[in-house]
C-alpha cells in the first residue's frame, strides 16, 4: 500500500533492516490495533480535544469502539520511520502496571499516530511538583522505585 509509511498492518517489523531485523522479530508480538486515519478522526472527533503537547507532537482525547477513553499521540515530526516503528514495537511488548499501555497505531502517510490508554489524574510531573498537597518522602521514594521498575522493563526489551 503506497500511502502507508512502509509499515503494512502486522508487519511493522519489516521496517527493521538487516541484523536489527532478526533481533526485533525474535521478540515481537504486535497484538495491537491498526487504525486508519479516518478511524482516528472519528475516535478524536476530528482532533477536537487536546490533552497536551509533547516534544514530538500533540496528544488528543479519544473514545474507541468499546467506549474506553484513549490518548491519541499524533507525531508532528518523526526522525525516521524506523525510529517510529521501533517505538511502536517496544511499546507493544511492554506489559507493566507502571507503563501506559499501547492500544494501537496509525501508520498512514502524514499520520504517524500512537493510541494509548487514557491515564487520569495528570502527569507525574504535575503531581509531586504542581499540586498543593504535600508529597512526603516515603511516597517520593515509592514513585522513584516504580519509575525505575518501569525503566528496567523497557530497557530489557530494547535490543542491545
Ligand atoms: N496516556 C495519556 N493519558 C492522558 N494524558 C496524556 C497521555 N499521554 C500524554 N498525555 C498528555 O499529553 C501531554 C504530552 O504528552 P507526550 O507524551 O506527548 O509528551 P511528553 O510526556 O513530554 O513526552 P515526549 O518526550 O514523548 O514528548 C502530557 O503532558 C499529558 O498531559
Amino acid at each position: 500500500m503506497e500511502d502507508k509509511l512502509g509499515l503494512p498492518e502486522n508487519k511493522l517489523r519489516d521496517f527493521i533492516q538487516g541484523a536489527d531485523k532478526a533481533k526485533w522479530i525474535a521478540k515481537n508480538n504486535h497484538n495491537i490495533k491498526y487504525f486508519t486515519e479516518d478511524e482516528i478522526k472519528r475516535t478524536t472527533s476530528n482532533y477536537s480535544t487536546s490533552l497536551g503537547n509533547g516534544s514530538f507532537g500533540k496528544v488528543y482525547n479519544g473514545i474507541i469502539d468499546d467506549n474506553s477513553a484513549v490518548a491519541v499521540k499524533r507525531y508532528s515530526r518523526i526522525d525516521s520511520e524506523e525510529e517510529f516503528a521501533k517505538e511502536v514495537i517496544v511499546h507493544s511488548q511492554v506489559n507493566h502496571k507502571n507503563v501506559v499501555k499501547l492500544i494501537g497505531c496509525c501508520t498512514e502517510k502524514n499520520a504517524p499516530i500512537m493510541v494509548f490508554e487514557y491515564v487520569s489524574n495528570g502527569t507525574l510531573c504535575e503531581n509531586p511538583h504542581g499540586s498543593n498537597v504535600p508529597v512526603y518522602l516515603d511516597k517520593r521514594f515509592s514513585i522513584a522505585i516504580q519509575c525505575a521498575e518501569a525503566l528496567e522493563i523497557v530497557l530489557h526489551i530494547l535490543p542491545t
